[in-house]
Protein backbone atom coordinates (compact mmCIF):
# COMPACT_ATOMS: atom_id res chain seq x y z
CA UNK A 1 0.00 0.00 0.00
CA UNK A 2 0.96 3.85 -0.95
CA UNK A 3 0.58 6.05 2.51
CA UNK A 4 1.95 10.03 2.11
CA UNK A 5 3.06 11.02 5.57
CA UNK A 6 3.61 14.89 6.42
CA UNK A 7 6.51 15.24 8.65
CA UNK A 8 6.52 17.91 10.48
CA UNK A 9 10.14 17.82 12.85
CA UNK A 10 9.35 21.12 14.04
CA UNK A 11 11.90 22.65 16.71
CA UNK A 12 14.57 21.67 19.34
CA UNK A 13 15.36 17.46 18.96
CA UNK A 14 11.85 17.77 17.07
CA UNK A 15 14.05 16.96 13.81
CA UNK A 16 16.12 14.06 15.96
CA UNK A 17 13.39 12.63 16.93
CA UNK A 18 11.35 12.54 13.96
CA UNK A 19 14.38 11.14 11.95
CA UNK A 20 14.46 8.29 14.06
CA UNK A 21 10.66 7.57 13.68
CA UNK A 22 11.28 7.67 9.80
CA UNK A 23 13.73 5.50 10.05
CA UNK A 24 11.12 2.86 11.61
CA UNK A 25 8.55 3.07 9.41
CA UNK A 26 10.62 2.74 6.25
CA UNK A 27 12.03 -0.61 7.54
CA UNK A 28 8.37 -1.52 8.41
CA UNK A 29 7.29 -0.36 5.25
CA UNK A 30 10.24 -2.22 3.70
CA UNK A 31 9.41 -5.23 5.73
CA UNK A 32 5.79 -5.67 4.64
CA UNK A 33 6.05 -4.02 0.88
CA UNK A 34 4.36 -0.49 1.73
CA UNK A 35 5.37 2.27 -0.11
CA UNK A 36 5.49 5.02 2.70
CA UNK A 37 6.72 8.44 1.72
CA UNK A 38 7.60 11.46 3.27
CA UNK A 39 7.46 15.36 2.95
CA UNK A 40 8.42 17.60 5.27
CA UNK A 41 6.84 20.94 6.06
CA UNK A 42 7.91 23.94 8.06
CA UNK A 43 5.88 24.43 12.07
CA UNK A 44 7.09 26.45 15.05
CA UNK A 45 9.92 28.47 15.44
CA UNK A 46 11.77 27.60 12.35
CA UNK A 47 8.74 28.56 10.33
CA UNK A 48 8.54 31.62 12.16
CA UNK A 49 12.37 32.09 11.27
CA UNK A 50 11.34 31.07 7.56
CA UNK A 51 8.26 32.28 6.80
CA UNK A 52 7.33 34.90 9.48
CA UNK A 53 4.64 32.95 11.04
CA UNK A 54 4.42 29.06 12.94
CA UNK A 55 2.01 27.62 10.90
CA UNK A 56 2.30 28.64 7.08
CA UNK A 57 -0.54 27.77 4.70
CA UNK A 58 2.19 25.60 2.78
CA UNK A 59 2.25 23.39 5.92
CA UNK A 60 -1.54 23.06 6.44
CA UNK A 61 -2.14 22.28 2.78
CA UNK A 62 0.10 19.55 2.84
CA UNK A 63 -0.96 18.03 6.09
CA UNK A 64 -4.25 17.63 4.58
CA UNK A 65 -3.27 16.48 1.65
CA UNK A 66 -1.57 14.08 3.24
CA UNK A 67 -2.92 10.11 4.99
CA UNK A 68 -1.37 11.38 8.41
CA UNK A 69 0.78 13.65 9.94
CA UNK A 70 3.96 13.09 12.40
CA UNK A 71 5.54 16.08 14.56
CA UNK A 72 8.45 16.05 16.33
CA UNK A 73 8.00 18.99 18.60
CA UNK A 74 7.91 23.21 18.59
CA UNK A 75 9.52 26.08 20.87
CA UNK A 76 12.42 27.04 22.01
CA UNK A 77 13.99 29.74 24.21
CA UNK A 78 14.84 31.53 20.83
CA UNK A 79 11.46 32.24 20.72
CA UNK A 80 10.24 32.74 23.95
CA UNK A 81 10.06 36.63 24.64
CA UNK A 82 7.10 36.52 26.18
CA UNK A 83 6.39 39.96 24.20
CA UNK A 84 7.15 37.84 20.88
CA UNK A 85 4.09 38.97 18.49
CA UNK A 86 3.96 35.52 17.15
CA UNK A 87 5.02 31.72 19.53
CA UNK A 88 6.17 28.35 17.96
CA UNK A 89 3.34 26.81 20.06
CA UNK A 90 0.48 29.07 18.47
CA UNK A 91 1.27 26.91 15.21
CA UNK A 92 0.90 23.59 16.80
CA UNK A 93 -2.90 24.79 18.22
CA UNK A 94 -3.77 26.35 15.08
CA UNK A 95 -2.95 22.56 13.25
CA UNK A 96 -4.76 20.78 16.22
CA UNK A 97 -7.72 23.70 15.41
CA UNK A 98 -7.61 23.92 11.96
CA UNK A 99 -7.45 19.85 11.48
CA UNK A 100 -10.28 19.49 14.09
CA UNK A 101 -8.53 16.56 15.98
CA UNK A 102 -10.65 16.68 18.90
CA UNK A 103 -9.35 13.70 20.72
CA UNK A 104 -5.62 13.55 22.23
CA UNK A 105 -5.06 10.11 22.99
CA UNK A 106 -1.97 9.01 25.37
CA UNK A 107 -1.36 5.54 26.06
CA UNK A 108 0.33 5.13 29.33
CA UNK A 109 2.01 1.14 29.41
CA UNK A 110 4.98 1.24 31.73
CA UNK A 111 7.76 -1.27 30.56
CA UNK A 112 9.24 -4.00 33.20
CA UNK A 113 12.51 -2.60 32.11
CA UNK A 114 12.12 0.84 32.96
CA UNK A 115 10.54 1.12 36.03
CA UNK A 116 13.57 1.31 37.96
CA UNK A 117 13.70 4.79 35.72
CA UNK A 118 10.27 5.49 37.43
CA UNK A 119 10.88 7.61 40.61
CA UNK A 120 7.44 5.77 42.03
CA UNK A 121 7.59 2.47 44.01
CA UNK A 122 7.53 -0.53 42.08
CA UNK A 123 4.97 -2.49 43.22
CA UNK A 124 2.76 0.25 42.64
CA UNK A 125 3.54 -0.33 38.49
CA UNK A 126 2.91 -3.52 37.66
CA UNK A 127 0.09 -4.01 35.48
CA UNK A 128 -0.54 -0.11 35.00
CA UNK A 129 -2.09 0.35 31.48
CA UNK A 130 -3.69 3.13 31.09
CA UNK A 131 -5.26 5.71 28.14
CA UNK A 132 -5.74 9.01 28.68
CA UNK A 133 -8.22 11.05 26.69
CA UNK A 134 -7.16 14.47 26.71
CA UNK A 135 -9.94 17.02 25.17
CA UNK A 136 -7.49 19.02 22.75
CA UNK A 137 -9.22 21.91 20.55
CA UNK A 138 -11.35 23.65 23.34
CA UNK A 139 -11.14 24.95 27.17
CA UNK A 140 -8.74 28.06 28.03
CA UNK A 141 -6.02 26.87 25.35
CA UNK A 142 -8.24 28.42 22.67
CA UNK A 143 -10.63 31.19 24.47
CA UNK A 144 -10.06 34.67 24.19
CA UNK A 145 -7.12 36.66 25.85
CA UNK A 146 -6.89 39.67 26.76
CA UNK A 147 -3.84 41.92 28.32
CA UNK A 148 -3.44 45.42 29.39
CA UNK A 149 -1.86 47.60 32.05
CA UNK A 150 -3.60 46.16 34.76
CA UNK A 151 -3.96 42.59 34.25
CA UNK A 152 -4.33 39.79 31.63
CA UNK A 153 -7.51 37.05 31.13
CA UNK A 154 -7.68 33.90 29.41
CA UNK A 155 -11.63 32.67 29.19
CA UNK A 156 -12.53 28.79 29.63
CA UNK A 157 -15.31 27.60 27.37
CA UNK A 158 -16.93 24.33 26.70
CA UNK A 159 -19.83 23.83 24.32
CA UNK A 160 -21.89 20.61 25.17
CA UNK A 161 -21.33 19.60 21.74
CA UNK A 162 -17.54 19.71 22.52
CA UNK A 163 -17.62 17.50 25.48
CA UNK A 164 -20.23 14.90 24.05
CA UNK A 165 -18.23 13.99 21.49
CA UNK A 166 -14.59 13.65 23.27
CA UNK A 167 -16.71 11.91 25.42
CA UNK A 168 -18.23 9.68 22.91
CA UNK A 169 -14.24 8.68 22.11
CA UNK A 170 -13.37 8.18 25.57
CA UNK A 171 -16.42 5.35 26.05
CA UNK A 172 -15.82 3.76 22.57
CA UNK A 173 -12.19 3.37 23.52
CA UNK A 174 -12.95 1.91 27.03
CA UNK A 175 -15.23 -0.73 25.52
CA UNK A 176 -12.43 -1.90 23.33
CA UNK A 177 -10.50 -1.93 27.05
CA UNK A 178 -11.54 -2.53 30.34
CA UNK A 179 -14.91 -0.86 30.31
CA UNK A 180 -14.01 1.56 32.87
CA UNK A 181 -13.84 5.75 32.69
CA UNK A 182 -12.10 8.50 34.95
CA UNK A 183 -13.83 12.03 34.32
CA UNK A 184 -11.46 14.51 35.47
CA UNK A 185 -12.69 17.78 36.12
CA UNK A 186 -12.67 20.66 38.75
CA UNK A 187 -16.45 20.61 39.26
CA UNK A 188 -16.28 21.92 42.93
CA UNK A 189 -15.00 25.56 41.50
CA UNK A 190 -15.11 25.63 37.76
CA UNK A 191 -18.62 26.08 35.46
CA UNK A 192 -17.46 24.43 32.37
CA UNK A 193 -16.68 21.44 35.00
CA UNK A 194 -19.98 21.21 36.04
CA UNK A 195 -20.85 21.05 32.40
CA UNK A 196 -18.37 18.72 31.17
CA UNK A 197 -19.33 16.59 34.38
CA UNK A 198 -23.43 16.38 33.42
CA UNK A 199 -22.69 16.05 29.59
CA UNK A 200 -19.99 12.64 30.59
CA UNK A 201 -23.02 11.08 33.31
CA UNK A 202 -25.76 11.66 30.69
CA UNK A 203 -23.82 9.95 27.57
CA UNK A 204 -22.77 7.22 29.67
CA UNK A 205 -25.94 6.66 30.88
CA UNK A 206 -28.27 6.96 27.42
CA UNK A 207 -25.33 6.09 25.28
CA UNK A 208 -22.99 3.16 27.21
CA UNK A 209 -24.64 1.70 30.24
CA UNK A 210 -22.09 -0.97 30.12
CA UNK A 211 -19.48 1.49 30.61
CA UNK A 212 -18.44 1.97 34.18
CA UNK A 213 -17.99 6.06 34.79
CA UNK A 214 -16.60 7.54 38.12
CA UNK A 215 -15.81 11.58 38.66
CA UNK A 216 -12.61 12.59 40.26
CA UNK A 217 -11.28 16.15 41.36
CA UNK A 218 -8.52 16.82 39.26
CA UNK A 219 -6.11 18.02 42.59
CA UNK A 220 -7.08 14.54 44.26
CA UNK A 221 -6.47 12.75 40.85
CA UNK A 222 -3.04 14.17 40.33
CA UNK A 223 -2.29 12.35 43.97
CA UNK A 224 -3.97 9.18 43.20
CA UNK A 225 -2.51 8.67 39.77
CA UNK A 226 1.02 8.56 41.42
CA UNK A 227 -0.61 6.66 44.74
CA UNK A 228 -2.73 3.56 42.57
CA UNK A 229 -1.97 4.30 38.59
CA UNK A 230 -3.38 0.40 38.85
CA UNK A 231 -6.66 1.50 39.06
CA UNK A 232 -7.21 3.10 36.27
CA UNK A 233 -8.44 2.48 32.50
CA UNK A 234 -9.46 5.10 30.43
CA UNK A 235 -9.43 8.92 32.03
CA UNK A 236 -10.66 11.44 29.80
CA UNK A 237 -10.30 15.25 30.78
CA UNK A 238 -10.46 18.76 29.53
CA UNK A 239 -7.23 20.28 27.45
CA UNK A 240 -5.24 21.85 30.02
CA UNK A 241 -5.47 19.33 32.83
CA UNK A 242 -4.90 16.53 30.44
CA UNK A 243 -1.70 18.21 29.27
CA UNK A 244 -0.65 18.35 32.98
CA UNK A 245 -1.92 14.71 33.99
CA UNK A 246 -0.08 13.47 31.23
CA UNK A 247 3.53 15.33 31.74
CA UNK A 248 2.91 13.64 35.21
CA UNK A 249 1.91 9.97 34.17
CA UNK A 250 5.36 10.04 31.95
CA UNK A 251 6.71 9.39 35.46
CA UNK A 252 4.58 5.94 35.61
CA UNK A 253 6.83 4.94 32.38
CA UNK A 254 9.93 6.67 33.92
CA UNK A 255 10.46 9.29 31.25
CA UNK A 256 8.86 12.05 29.37
CA UNK A 257 10.28 10.81 26.07
CA UNK A 258 8.71 7.27 26.04
CA UNK A 259 5.08 8.33 25.97
CA UNK A 260 3.42 8.59 22.34
CA UNK A 261 0.27 10.09 21.15
CA UNK A 262 -2.53 10.38 18.43
CA UNK A 263 -4.10 13.38 17.93
CA UNK A 264 -7.71 12.32 16.18
CA UNK A 265 -10.72 13.89 14.88
CA UNK A 266 -13.49 12.87 12.59
CA UNK A 267 -12.88 12.27 8.97
CA UNK A 268 -9.86 14.10 9.08
CA UNK A 269 -6.02 13.35 9.12
CA UNK A 270 -4.45 12.12 12.17
CA UNK A 271 -1.50 13.58 13.96
CA UNK A 272 1.02 11.87 15.84
CA UNK A 273 3.89 13.07 17.94
CA UNK A 274 5.11 12.65 21.30
CA UNK A 275 4.36 13.93 24.30
CA UNK A 276 7.60 16.00 24.91
CA UNK A 277 8.50 18.96 23.88
CA UNK A 278 11.38 20.51 22.24
CA UNK A 279 14.01 19.56 24.93
CA UNK A 280 16.44 22.77 24.61
CA UNK A 281 18.87 21.28 27.27
CA UNK A 282 19.88 18.32 25.09
CA UNK A 283 19.16 19.53 21.45
CA UNK A 284 21.83 19.02 19.07
CA UNK A 285 23.42 16.76 21.21
CA UNK A 286 21.88 13.45 19.66
CA UNK A 287 21.11 12.21 23.02
CA UNK A 288 17.04 12.50 23.07
CA UNK A 289 15.00 9.46 23.78
CA UNK A 290 13.25 8.47 20.37
CA UNK A 291 11.16 5.87 21.59
CA UNK A 292 8.07 7.99 21.99
CA UNK A 293 8.43 9.23 18.47
CA UNK A 294 8.77 5.98 16.87
CA UNK A 295 6.05 4.73 19.08
CA UNK A 296 3.84 7.58 17.80
CA UNK A 297 4.47 6.23 14.70
CA UNK A 298 2.91 2.72 15.21
CA UNK A 299 -0.10 5.01 16.41
CA UNK A 300 -0.41 6.72 13.13
CA UNK A 301 0.07 3.05 11.28
CA UNK A 302 -2.95 1.54 13.63
CA UNK A 303 -5.30 5.11 13.80
CA UNK A 304 -4.74 6.06 10.60
CA UNK A 305 -3.28 3.14 7.64
CA UNK A 306 -5.38 0.42 9.63
CA UNK A 307 -1.88 -1.59 9.77
CA UNK A 308 -2.38 -3.09 13.09
CA UNK A 309 0.46 -5.80 12.08
CA UNK A 310 2.76 -3.27 11.43
CA UNK A 311 1.95 -0.96 14.47
CA UNK A 312 2.36 -4.15 16.44
CA UNK A 313 5.97 -4.91 14.75
CA UNK A 314 7.10 -1.82 15.91
CA UNK A 315 5.52 -1.77 19.58
CA UNK A 316 7.53 -5.14 19.90
CA UNK A 317 10.75 -4.08 18.55
CA UNK A 318 10.54 -1.15 21.31
CA UNK A 319 9.18 -3.34 24.06
CA UNK A 320 12.43 -5.99 22.56
CA UNK A 321 14.93 -3.02 22.79
CA UNK A 322 14.04 -1.84 25.87
CA UNK A 323 14.17 -5.35 27.51
CA UNK A 324 17.53 -5.88 26.13
CA UNK A 325 18.77 -2.63 28.11
CA UNK A 326 18.71 -0.19 25.30
CA UNK A 327 18.86 2.92 27.22
CA UNK A 328 19.15 6.43 26.16
CA UNK A 329 20.36 8.47 28.98
CA UNK A 330 17.02 9.34 30.39
CA UNK A 331 16.55 5.75 31.28
CA UNK A 332 19.88 4.92 32.04
CA UNK A 333 21.04 4.77 35.94
CA UNK A 334 24.29 3.58 35.10
CA UNK A 335 26.09 5.72 33.01
CA UNK A 336 26.07 3.31 29.96
CA UNK A 337 23.78 5.66 28.21
CA UNK A 338 22.91 5.12 24.40
CA UNK A 339 22.49 8.25 22.08
CA UNK A 340 19.51 8.47 19.82
CA UNK A 341 20.76 7.00 16.55
CA UNK A 342 22.22 4.01 18.50
CA UNK A 343 18.54 3.53 20.04
CA UNK A 344 16.78 3.88 17.00
CA UNK A 345 19.23 1.30 15.81
CA UNK A 346 18.68 -0.81 18.94
CA UNK A 347 14.64 -0.88 17.57
CA UNK A 348 15.59 -1.34 13.78
CA UNK A 349 17.54 -4.25 14.55
CA UNK A 350 14.60 -6.12 16.48
CA UNK A 351 11.83 -5.08 13.65
CA UNK A 352 12.87 -7.92 11.10
CA UNK A 353 13.14 -10.58 14.19
CA UNK A 354 10.20 -8.76 15.79
CA UNK A 355 8.40 -8.94 12.13
CA UNK A 356 9.43 -12.94 11.89
CA UNK A 357 7.61 -13.43 14.91
CA UNK A 358 4.59 -12.01 14.16
CA UNK A 359 4.05 -13.58 10.87
CA UNK A 360 4.67 -16.74 12.18
CA UNK A 361 1.60 -15.96 14.29
CA UNK A 362 -0.33 -14.74 11.85
N1 LIG B 1 4.21 19.10 21.51
C1 LIG B 1 5.16 20.03 21.56
O1 LIG B 1 5.66 20.48 20.54
C2 LIG B 1 5.61 20.53 22.89
C3 LIG B 1 5.29 19.85 24.08
C4 LIG B 1 5.76 20.33 25.28
C5 LIG B 1 6.56 21.47 25.32
N2 LIG B 1 6.85 22.11 24.14
C6 LIG B 1 7.76 23.25 24.10
O2 LIG B 1 9.08 22.77 24.32
C7 LIG B 1 9.87 23.80 24.94
C8 LIG B 1 10.57 23.25 26.17
O3 LIG B 1 9.60 22.93 27.15
P1 LIG B 1 9.91 22.16 28.50
O4 LIG B 1 11.37 22.21 28.77
O5 LIG B 1 8.97 22.64 29.53
O6 LIG B 1 9.46 20.64 28.22
P2 LIG B 1 10.20 19.48 27.40
O7 LIG B 1 9.23 18.38 27.28
O8 LIG B 1 10.79 20.00 26.17
O9 LIG B 1 11.40 19.01 28.36
C9 LIG B 1 11.21 18.71 29.74
C10 LIG B 1 12.39 17.86 30.24
O10 LIG B 1 12.27 16.54 29.68
C11 LIG B 1 13.41 16.22 28.93
N3 LIG B 1 12.99 15.52 27.72
C12 LIG B 1 11.91 15.82 26.93
N4 LIG B 1 11.85 15.00 25.90
C13 LIG B 1 12.89 14.15 26.00
C14 LIG B 1 13.37 13.08 25.21
N5 LIG B 1 12.75 12.69 24.08
N6 LIG B 1 14.51 12.45 25.62
C15 LIG B 1 15.13 12.80 26.74
N7 LIG B 1 14.73 13.82 27.54
C16 LIG B 1 13.62 14.49 27.16
C17 LIG B 1 14.07 17.55 28.58
O11 LIG B 1 15.45 17.39 28.33
C18 LIG B 1 13.73 18.39 29.78
O12 LIG B 1 14.69 18.17 30.81
C19 LIG B 1 8.89 24.94 25.23
O13 LIG B 1 9.02 25.91 24.23
C20 LIG B 1 7.52 24.28 25.17
O14 LIG B 1 6.49 25.17 24.82
C21 LIG B 1 6.41 21.64 22.93
C1 LIG C 1 3.48 23.10 23.41
C2 LIG C 1 2.11 23.08 24.02
C3 LIG C 1 1.22 24.02 23.27
C4 LIG C 1 1.52 21.68 24.07
C5 LIG C 1 0.19 21.71 24.81
O1 LIG C 1 0.08 22.32 25.88
O2 LIG C 1 -0.76 21.11 24.29
C6 LIG C 1 2.37 20.60 24.73
O3 LIG C 1 2.60 20.86 26.08
C7 LIG C 1 1.74 19.24 24.53
O4 LIG C 1 1.52 18.56 25.52
O5 LIG C 1 1.50 18.87 23.38
MG1 LIG D 1 2.35 19.13 27.28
Amino acid sequence: MRADIALLPGDGIGPEVTAAAVEVLRAVGARHGHDFRFDSFDIGGIAIDRHGEPLPQATLDGCKAADAVLLGAVGGPKWSDPNARVRPEQGLLAIRRALGLYANLRPVRPHAATIGASPIKPHLLAGVDLLVVRELTGGIYFGDKTRDAEGASDRCYYSVAEVERVMRRACTLARARRGHVTSVDKANVLETSRLWRDVATRIVRDEFPDITLEHQLVDSMAMHLIARPRAYDVVVTENMFGDILTDEASMLAGSLGLLPSASLGEGTVGLYEPIHGSAPDIAGKGVANPYGTILSAALLLRHSLGMAQEAACIEDAVDAALSDGAFTADLASDGRAMGTAEATLAVLSRIDQDCRVSDLRD
